[in-house]
């Protein structure tokens, strides 16, 4: 980065004034103490940066104006307003949505994006973490909706503007904003060469989408590869006639074998969708269930975008019955063609392969009528489906490539992993020279183990390195910037805290100190990065306010030494999800008295964990009333050395009371006392119990408040555990 000399740098954190921050902020009672990062202060403080961008303008302006206003307001100033926008200078501009300032605005810390001097659209929404419809519609509604579309490219100061609206300080300098994007759309789309459709199979839990992708994927091994032993991969392809004339010709479809895929959600959870087609599972005797609904409202999201199928399944059962399935999706607002709508749907068993050519056909028609094509030459795009450790190959992933030709020596970056592709693998195992775009294999050669659902981009090896330099740099930062906010919110709560008792006329009592969240710490390891993710966002649910999970760590491949030294570090325990614990560590865990659970079923692994935290939280006590008397009468009675001792006369009117036994009293329906029942007398006996109708004398030790009228009753206590 170019920097000069900052002589004010950092003074935002020293000194107890109004700071820069303040003023960007508009925060004025909260000061010296206000932590920002050292980049930040020193953004607030620079006057003289070389690539100096719109914002530091603006800034300064703000600065020199001190105004509360212009400090509210910093992202509205005229200088930010692009010329092209129909804004007219004079006229008082407020962006949507910012009239109210909440506590969350007064909190946030605005985070450094740095731009290029030139960006596209897609690529600014990218930089932005936001999704690109996200950004067009603020482009709209700012007036901008003909510059929006993803390829159009935006000079430095339309994109500092919009970088400004969305909460971020942008800063223009190209060398620290390098980062390595996908190639724009293709112009000539008509021109270039069909891909394959790439399908995703969903739906309600039990409805039959494994079962179906195994019949799939063994009668497609079956057929297209024959001889060759099937891995899970992520993804598989099943070829299919073609509709020309002649029968030899066959194109593929490829299906993402997993359902519900991790990946998946991750790719769209980033506004990254893969699939061309969901095919929507219902089961024939079940009917709509709350994940088909799910789906559904999935589909309608990216409405356009990706084709749906239904699958009728489960068809070969009696209790099958597809028309009323039909019926319920047609109310539901699926547009089925046997109610005269567009949406197929294909009636199949996945148990025994009834419909299925028929549903393959189904899709291959309608990726037909999608026509999706890409580019087999240029820079290669893809998302990484599934990701692990192999022996002898080292981190290895399963990519989808969705444009471009993925080749042996390709230099590749995808999240902040990179390397150079060494070996690639088709899912029967076998050496492939070229991935050519809808269609996956495994990818080895990587330096590091890139996530699931991350997106992959081929480079020159020297883009690649400086593309991964500045991710790590900004990834870096974005964890400083969080731990950044939430000591901010801490301070802030410890302020305001302070100032309410200040500000109080009356002392209040002190609230007892809450105890803090007891947490089951995990250091998780799983087969894959998909397992891994999903397993990591299930565990993560489970708890309450009083204890929780927290992974520590997560990890692929089997449990190592530094695994359990880690659980150890943190008082946590080691959870295996269908992956080894070697015995050697399982010895060196039983040493260090570090518990691991294990399992490669989730439900299986999320019931152990449950338990676990359930031990985390206090028993519950419950009270069993063993025994009931009324106080009839208070009568004194003489003991040695002259001394005499209140006893209640009582009867017995339900159970049984024992001596030395807790009880409590009750008086005007509300416990008065709870203690030991020290004596216990019958006539002049001293007795250990007193059963039901008995009339006997009873006094607790140290308390001799009995009257008449009270009612004893004696208890046990029951300790049960919590639940959740
Ligand atoms: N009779 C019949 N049973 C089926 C059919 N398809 C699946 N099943 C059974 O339904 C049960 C659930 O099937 P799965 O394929 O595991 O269902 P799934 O939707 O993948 O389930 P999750 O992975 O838990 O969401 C299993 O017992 C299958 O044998 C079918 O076409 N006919």
């Amino acid at each position: 980065m170019k920097r000069s000399a900052q002589p004010e740098r950092g003074n935002a954190v020293q000194d107890g004034r109004t700071t820069k921050t303040e003023e960007r902020s508009g925060r004025s009672s909260f000061s010296g103490d206000y932590a920002i990062s050292e980049d930040t202060a020193d953004f607030y403080g620079d006057t003289t940066r070389e690539q100096s961008t719109r914002s530091a303008k603006a800034a300064r302006q703000f600065k020199e104006r001190g105004s509360i206003a212009a400090r509210i307001t910093r992202s509205v100033t005229t200088p930010m307003i692009p010329s092209h926008s129909r804004v007219k200078s004079n006229q008082t501009y407020k962006p949507k949505g910012r009239e109210k300032k909440t506590r969350h605005d007064k909190l946030k810390v605005y985070r450094e994006v740095y731009l290029p001097t030139t960006i596209s659209v897609g690529n600014l929404a990218r930089l932005l973490h936001i999704r690109l419809e996200r950004l067009q519609r603020k482009m709209e509604a700012h007036d901008m909706g003909r510059l929006s579309s993803y390829d159009h490219i935006l000079d430095q100061e339309l994109a500092t503007f919009l970088a400004l609206e969305f909460d971020y300080n942008p800063i223009v300098d190209d060398e620290i904003a390098f980062d390595i994007y996908p190639p724009p759309a293709a112009t000539d789309r008509a021109n270039l060469p069909p891909r394959p459709p790439v399908v995703t199979i969903m739906g309600h839990v039990d409805h039959g989408k494994t079962t179906l992708l195994d019949t799939l994927r063994s009668t497609s091994v079956a057929k297209g590869e024959a001889g060759g032993i099937t891995q899970h991969i992520g993804a598989f392809s099943v070829p299919v006639p073609t509709s020309s004339d002649d029968p030899k010709t066959t194109k593929t479809i490829t299906f993402l074998d997993t359902p519900g895929h991790a990946a998946f959600s991750a790719m769209r959870a980033r506004g990254a969708s893969v699939t061309d087609i969901i095919v929507l599972v219902v089961a024939a005797d079940d009917g709509i269930m709350p994940q088909t609904r799910e789906v559904l409202d999935l589909v309608k999201k990216d409405a356009g975008k990706v084709g749906l199928v239904v699958a009728v399944n489960k068809i070969d059962k009696p209790s099958a019955d597809t028309s009323k399935v039909e019926t319920a999706l047609f109310a539901e607002g699926v547009q089925l063609e046997c109610f005269g709508g567009d949406i197929p749907s294909v009636h199949v068993s996945g148990l025994t392969g009834q419909g299925l050519p028929e549903l393959v056909e189904t899709i291959s028609i309608l990726s037909e009528m999608q026509d999706v094509r890409a580019e087999t030459d240029g820079q290669v795009q893809g998302y990484v489906l599934e990701s692990k450790v192999s022996k002898g190959m080292g981190p290895v992933a399963t990519v989808l490539v969705l444009r471009g030709q993925l080749t042996p020596g390709t230099h590749l970056i995808a999240g902040t992993a990179h390397g150079k592709v060494r070996v690639l693998k088709s899912p029967s195992g076998s050496s492939v020279k070229a991935v050519l775009p809808g269609t996956a294999a495994v990818v080895s050669g990587w330096k590091e183990l890139p996530k699931a659902g991350d997106e992959v981009l081929s480079g020159s090896e020297g883009d690649v390195k400086k593309a991964l330099t500045n991710r790590l740099r900004n990834a870096e930062k974005a964890a400083m910037m969080e731990d950044v906010e939430i000591l901010n919110q801490r301070r802030l709560e410890e302020r305001e805290q302070a100032e309410a008792l200040m500000n109080s006329e009356t002392i209040p009592e002190v609230e007892p100190q809450k105890e803090e969240k007891k947490e089951l710490r995990i250091v998780l390891k799983g087969d894959v990065s998909g397992s891994v993710e999903a397993v990591e966002g299930a565990l993560q649910g489970i708890g309450n306010h009083i204890a929780g999970v927290k992974i520590v760590s997560t990890g692929v491949g089997d449990v190592s030494e530094s695994d359990v030294l880690l659980a150890k570090a943190v008082d946590g325990i080691v959870v295996a999800f269908s992956v080894n614990i070697p015995r050697s560590i399982e010895a060196l865990a039983v040493e260090k008295g570090v518990s691991s659970l294990k399992s490669s079923i989730i439900y299986e692994l999320m019931d152990l964990v449950k338990a676990r935290v359930i031990d985390l939280l206090p028993k519950v006590v419950e009270k069993k009333i063993t025994g009931e008397a009324d106080v009839l009468q208070l009568f004194e009675i003489s003991l040695k050395a002259k001394k005499t001792m209140k006893v209640a006369g009582c009867r017995i009117i339900n159970g049984i009371i024992e001596k030395n036994k807790m009880a409590r009293v009750i008086r005007n329906g509300e416990s008065v006392y709870e203690g030991k029942l020290e004596t216990l007398r019958h006539l002049k006996k001293d007795i250990m119990e007193a059963g039901k109708g008995l009339e006997c004398g009873m006094a607790f030790a140290g308390w001799d408040d009995l009257r008449e009228g009270d009612l004893v009753q004696s208890y046990q206590e029951i300790e049960k555990p919590a639940s959740l």
